[in-house]
């Protein structure tokens, strides 16, 4: 029998790209989405329960009806300035949603789960690159909210059969290879879907947000890695957990820095058009630099990235650009 696995948030851009590396490795999918800000039609590849993980009883009649082995937990509010503006509704979504979300695998008897955070739990880190021992200390409710569920599943784990693996993406990028999905955020709040709409002209010109940061050439860096290497890594944390892996938690980066500018020429250099842009201030919340170092993912999960050189996120996100707008 196939093995159901619930991946919550599997209605979004990242866990619709892992419910599909589900199939391919032999599990069904069973999202589990409140359509908040995910879409019906990214889930393509299993069953789809709407429902809110704060919502107890439809979680138990979901887990009662699938009987998952395990669940991959994506469904959150992510976009930073938001949580800043409306913090109450990130730790209820976020944090108490995770809670109600854990309670329900412990009653279900679920002993297996990987957790979406981020590389937002480190805020300013004190090193670059950043391990996964670097202090966490986020600068905004988002990171807050997330690093808080890191720990009630470090505590359950410790209480509790209930193992887990938290996986700290950097900046999640690109899209399906073969076109299927890619990245539908409403509003589009991250840089490259925006500066690519920017050079198809599909959109406004880029706003670059800040070029006095303490980086060589002033603009932010970021690591970006590619949605189908996120999605590989998950599947690759499950295994580890039904192979009785410990709790714990893991980097997920390509290893390398971009900052702005260098990704507009990225851009410019593989669409061949130049991306309208103009620097305003800074972005409250945003940290000058973040870099992965990503050697436990290799150690522990056998995780290389795969897709994520500069040319092929930019590809592959254009080619999902081009297609939403019919170009
Ligand atoms: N995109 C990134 O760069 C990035 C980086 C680090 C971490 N993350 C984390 O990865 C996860 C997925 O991110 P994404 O970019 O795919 O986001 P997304 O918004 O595309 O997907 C999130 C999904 O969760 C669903 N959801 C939200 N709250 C819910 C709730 N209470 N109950 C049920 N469903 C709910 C939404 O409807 C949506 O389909 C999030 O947890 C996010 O915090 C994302
Ligand atoms: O229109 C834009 C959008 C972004 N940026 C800049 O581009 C960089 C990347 O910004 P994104 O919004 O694409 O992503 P973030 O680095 O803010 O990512 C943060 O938010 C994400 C959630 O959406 C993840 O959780 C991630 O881990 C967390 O660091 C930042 O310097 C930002 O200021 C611009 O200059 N103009």
């Amino acid at each position: 029998m196939t093995r159901k696995v619930l991946v919550t948030g599997g209605a979004g851009y990242i866990g619709s790209h892992t419910c599909k590396a589900l199939v391919q490795a032999g599990y069904l999918p069973v999202t589990y989405d409140s359509l908040a800000r995910g879409f019906k039609d990214a889930v393509r590849y299993g069953p789809l329960v709407v429902g809110d993980i704060g919502d107890r009883a439809t979680l138990d009649a979901a887990l009662a009806e699938h009987q998952p082995i395990a669940i991959l937990h994506f469904a959150a509010l992510a976009y930073v300035g938001e949580s800043v503006t409306d913090p109450a509704l990130y730790y209820r979504n976020n944090t108490t949603g995770a809670l109600t979300l854990i309670e329900a695998a412990l009653a279900a008897g679920i002993d297996k789960l990987v957790f979406s955070s981020t590389c937002a739990t480190y805020g300013v880190p004190q090193r670059l690159p950043i391990d996964e021992d670097t202090p966490q200390a986020p600068i905004n409710p988002y990171g807050r909210s997330k690093r808080m569920v890191e720990q009630m599943l470090q505590d359950v784990g410790a209480a509790s059969p209930l193992r887990s693996v938290a996986l700290r993406y950097f900046n999640a990028s690109g899209a399906d290879p073969e076109g299927e999905l890619g990245e539908n955020h409403d509003p589009e709040t991250h840089l490259l879907p925006l500066a690519i709409d920017a050079a198809l002209g599909l959109g406004p010109a880029l706003q670059v947000f800040g070029n006095d940061y303490p980086t060589p050439d002033g603009t932010c860096i970021r690591d970006y890695i590619h949605v189908a290497d996120l999605a590989d890594a998950h599947v690759r944390a499950l295994t580890y957990l039904e192979n009785g892996g410990a709790t714990t938690a893991i980097n997920l980066g390509s290893g390398t820095g971009f900052s702005i500018r260098e990704i507009l020429t990225a851009i410019e250099t593989v669409l061949g058009v130049p991306v309208p842009h103009q620097f305003g201030p800074r972005r409250p919340g945003d940290p000058p630099s973040l870099v992965a170092l990503a050697e436990k993912a290799k150690d522990v999960l056998g995780w290389v990235p795969k897709h994520s050189d500069i040319e092929t996120i930019v590809r592959t996100a254009a080619t999902w650009a081009r297609r939403q707008h019919n170009r």
